[in-house]
């Protein structure tokens, strides 16, 4: 059974008037929120019963997006070298704060203030392999919510035994791309039936991919859900969500599919797509459930790659107007993004 929400909102271009930040002063006005504006295509067709369990999360979308901008939350990042700064800047653009940080005692006591923790495998350190197993630990002990980019999982043995660390203390989130998500589950030994290529191979997904993905969407779905109840069960907080980026993105509790269509393959030509949407997404987190959290993020990053595919003319102006998009489009606009729904 699929529920096929659709109703694409025009983009509302605000001039936000920000206020003067001081050091530690005030954060600035938050954009207002765009009126909804009717469209041709508005709702399509809907079966009545999972109806009201759509307008449920796109109101938790709605008021996450809002309540990120109106309270700053931080989420700070354990992340790699070649995007961290496109990962902070794209939570405050889209109305957090953020902190970077690396040793696992600053990492912990940030843990004690921050809403939430990003961890991202991107570039890596000898040292990494101990400090995030000790960090992933003491999150578990702390209950503390966390988001994991399993960036380039399945390549060299370092990155494979922090990643495979991580099931005994598992994140509340897990963000990747088709690829990196089967071969985490893989890696995890989750019981996927992953099939590579089609009907053509049963044999499951072994390949490494590096950080790009070599499969498609659909083909990762049976990992997330089984991912997606491994957190559940096992991350101490007994909810949980993996995220599946691509050219229409997939998110699961491992108990129902979300798919979510549109954004910009502009986005491929940016390094830090994924990261920062995985940075985003402990922003959220920090504010409401993991679900709601992953949705949330994807839905904004796909109507903000929209608007900044409009108005730019390459990799360069796009990942501009992607920050100013961030900041721009309107809670509403987010919550209306086309939602399909279908059981896990
Ligand atoms: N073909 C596409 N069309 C539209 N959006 C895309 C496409 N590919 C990726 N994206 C978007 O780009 C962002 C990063 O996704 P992806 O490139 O899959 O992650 P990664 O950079 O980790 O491989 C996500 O918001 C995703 O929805
Ligand atoms: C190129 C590269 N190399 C190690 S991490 C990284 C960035 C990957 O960024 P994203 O996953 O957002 O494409
Ligand atoms: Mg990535």
């Amino acid at each position: 059974m699929s529920v096929n929400v659709s109703s694409d909102q025009s983009y509302q271009p605000y001039h936000c008037v920000a206020a003067p930040i001081g050091m530690g002063g005030s954060s600035p006005t938050p954009p207002a929120t765009a009126p909804v504006v009717p469209t041709q295509n508005t709702a399509a067709s809907q079966s009545g019963a999972a109806q009201p369990h759509i307008d449920d999360l796109r109101h938790r979308i709605e008021t996450a997006t809002t309540r990120v901008r109106d309270t700053t939350p931080l989420a700070q990042s354990f992340t790699n070298f070649v995007t961290i700064n496109l990962v902070a800047n794209a939570q405050l653009a889209s109305g957090g704060t953020a902190a970077m940080s690396f040793l696992p005692d600053d990492v912990i006591d940030t843990a004690a203030i921050a809403g939430s923790t990003y961890i991202n495998v991107g570039t890596l350190l000898p040292f990494f392999k101990d400090a995030l197993t000790q960090i992933a630990h003491r999150f578990h002990e702390m209950k503390h919510p966390w988001v994991l980019d399993p960036v380039a999982a399945g390549i060299g043995a370092t990155r494979t035994a922090i990643l495979t660390g991580f099931k005994a203390a598992p994140p509340t989130i897990v963000r990747g791309n088709a690829s990196e998500i089967i071969a985490l589950a893989d890696m995890w030994n989750l019981n996927t039936n992953t099939v590579i290529g089609g009907a053509n191979t049963t044999e499951p997904s072994t390949r490494p991919a590096g950080v790009e993905a070599v499969d498609d969407v659909d083909s990762a779905q049976n990992a997330a859900v089984q991912l997606a109840r491994y957190l559940r069960d096992h991350n101490g907080l007994g909810h949980a969500a993996v995220a599946v980026s691509g050219a229409t993105d997939l998110v699961t509790d491992g108990d129902t599919v979300y798919r979510l269509p549109g954004g910009s393959a502009m986005m491929t030509k940016i390094t830090g797509a994924g990261c920062s949407l995985g940075g985003v997404t402990a922003t959220y987190l920090a504010v409401t459930d993991p679900l709601t959290a992953a949705v949330g993020a994807s839905a904004l990053y796909n109507r903000a790659s929209e608007q900044a595919e409009r108005v730019s003319h390459g990799p360069g102006s796009f990942q501009t107007a992607f920050l100013d998009a961030l900041w721009s489009t309107s809670a509403q606009t987010v919550a209306q993004s086309t939602i399909t729904a279908s059981a896990a």
